[in-house]
């Protein structure tokens, strides 16, 4: 059995630590992470605010991100390892694919914002903080390029809150969580949200 989980959220929302505590966890689980999908810098449109538009689904090579989760539908035994990831000593069986579990997580900003993927996932999530906690947050990353001054303001922001109400006109099923709670409480929630669809599913 295969299931695709969606891990959504705003910048800095808490999206790649939870992510890396459910891959610790869960069993033959893989990852797609937006980010390794952005385009070259130069590649990334100038608008007339005069920052690069980073936050928008055209600073993203979308398509290959869409082929990547494809390659993982198709042999996900074959995926986990070229990407490094252990499997359980069933999964390892030749023929073993049908009655194991293999998960595929994908994360990112604005995984909810492109039509081809809206219908691949079993289950989605979206981790949402306040204005102000994201800010700070935000001010402490350094990403490939790092944000210049007023970009959060400017861009960041006013995109997250525009391809936020799009997420919300276009998704029906997501569950939202709260990022201010624990790590620890994040994580227990989404774990026994995980454990019910894989019971239910079986
Ligand atoms: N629940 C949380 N409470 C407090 N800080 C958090 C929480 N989750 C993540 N963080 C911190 O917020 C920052 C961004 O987290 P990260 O997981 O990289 O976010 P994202 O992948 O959504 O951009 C990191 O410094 C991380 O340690
Ligand atoms: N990874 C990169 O190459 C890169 C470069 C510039 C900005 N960003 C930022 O990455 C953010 C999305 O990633 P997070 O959700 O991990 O913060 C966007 O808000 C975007 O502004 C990423």
């Amino acid at each position: 059995m295969k299931i695709i989980i969606g891990i959504g959220g705003v910048t800095n929302g808490g999206k790649t630590t939870l992510t890396n505590r459910l891959l610790k966890t869960l069993p033959n689980c893989c990852v797609v992470h937006q980010d390794d999908f952005f385009k070259k810098p130069n590649q990334i449109e100038v608008g007339e605010d005069g920052f690069r538009q980073w936050d928008v689904i055209t600073a993203l090579d979308m398509e290959a991100m869409v082929n990547t989760v494809k390659g993982w539908q198709e042999n996900p035994v074959k995926f986990a390892r070229s990407h490094g990831v252990s499997l359980s000593t069933e999964a390892q069986k030749p023929g073993s694919k049908d009655q194991e579990v293999h998960v595929l997580i994908v994360e990112g900003f604005l995984i909810y914002n492109y039509k081809p993927l809206l219908d691949i996932y079993d289950k989605c999530f979206y981790i949402s903080i306040p204005y102000e906690e994201c800010k700070r947050r935000r001010s402490t990353r350094t990403y490939t390029v790092p944000d210049p001054p007023g970009l959060f303001d400017g861009h960041v922001w006013p995109m997250y809150l525009k391809h936020r109400k799009e997420m919300e006109n276009n998704c029906s099923n997501i569950e939202y969580l709260d990022g201010l709670k624990s790590k620890e409480d994040i994580f227990s929630s989404v774990y026994e949200c995980i454990q019910n669809s894989l019971l239910n599913s079986l």
